[in-house]
């Protein structure tokens, strides 16, 4: 096939990736400072275990994955290697570890550059996002399946949002610029899937500051989607955050008897 004929990843006919093999890249290489002091966040304990051990039980969960490829703070490979060693993984997954880098982008792309070439969809997914439900990684990796080149679990906000101008210096108020309307804005999640070629395409072509790799996908132009995300696949960013993901694990046991 030529160049020309052959269909970009954005073209794919729908169900065309149904049997492609999907990995999950996990970058867990960042130092938690909203967390505060303490070790790398993905290394704290939630309910005992470290967070990165729930990321990466919360991916395997899904009978699609693979493969988890776990980006660790760049000094600590070897730590993230035993732990994944001394906890109880499914055995039918395979697991790397590489060390991350300097942000979060160029963690995601040296996540990708340790895939295998069999992988061809590829879930991105937040260690900080521990609690993940498996529906919800299920329902991503249906949307790439059944064609999409980029998908987004995401949910409806609480809050209305204002957009403002920056103060100039601390403690000065900000004014209001705009309100946009909140039934067209959704809190985005992880795990953010993708077709493999147009995600490594974003990662080698978009430059600047961007918060998720979606957004990379978005300025390379094919349309992102969004699927249902869960509330319980929230950030945890700050401490509060650290309570609340605390409170919905002690649930979950009560629930499940253990
Ligand atoms: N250099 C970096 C920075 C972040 N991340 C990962 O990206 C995810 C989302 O980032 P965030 O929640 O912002 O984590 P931190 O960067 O650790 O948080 P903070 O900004 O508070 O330091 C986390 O799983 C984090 O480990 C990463 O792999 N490499
Ligand atoms: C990728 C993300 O979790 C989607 O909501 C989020 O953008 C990460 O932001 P952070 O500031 O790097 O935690």
């Amino acid at each position: 096939m030529s160049d020309e004929s052959r269909p970009s990843p954005a073209q794919t006919p729908p169900g065309a990736r149904t049997k492609a093999r999907t990995a999950a890249v996990i970058p867990a290489a960042g130092r938690g400072v909203r967390l505060g002091p303490g070790a790398p966040k993905a290394l704290r304990a939630l309910g005992g275990t470290p967070m990165l051990i729930h990321a990466v039980r919360a991916m395997a969960a899904s009978r699609a994955v693979s493969l988890v490829v776990v980006v660790a703070p760049p000094d600590g490979a070897a730590e993230v290697r035993s732990l994944l060693d001394a906890h109880a993984l499914p055995e039918r997954t395979d697991f790397l570890v590489v060390p991350g880098g300097a942000s979060r982008q160029e963690s995601v792309r040296l996540g990708l550059d340790a895939l295998p070439p069999e992988y061809d969809i590829v879930l991105v997914h937040d260690a900080a996002r521990p609690l993940v439900p498996v529906d919800t990684v299920d329902a991503v990796i249906e949307a790439v399946r059944e064609g999409a080149p980029a998908v987004v679990p995401a949910v409806p906000l609480a809050d209305t949002v204002k957009q403002v101008e920056p103060a100039t210096a601390p403690g000065e108020p900000e004014p209001v610029v705009a309100t946009p309307e909140r039934a067209r804005l959704r809190a985005v999640q992880t795990p953010q899937g993708f077709d493999r070629a147009t995600l490594v395409r974003a990662h080698e072509t978009v430059t600047g500051d961007v918060t998720d790799d979606a957004s990379m996908v978005e300025r390379l132009g094919p349309t992102v989607v969004v699927v249902p995300g869960h509330e319980e696949a929230f950030k945890v960013t700050r401490p509060l955050d650290l309570v609340l993901a605390e409170a919905v694990l002690a649930r979950r046991r009560l629930n499940d008897g253990f």
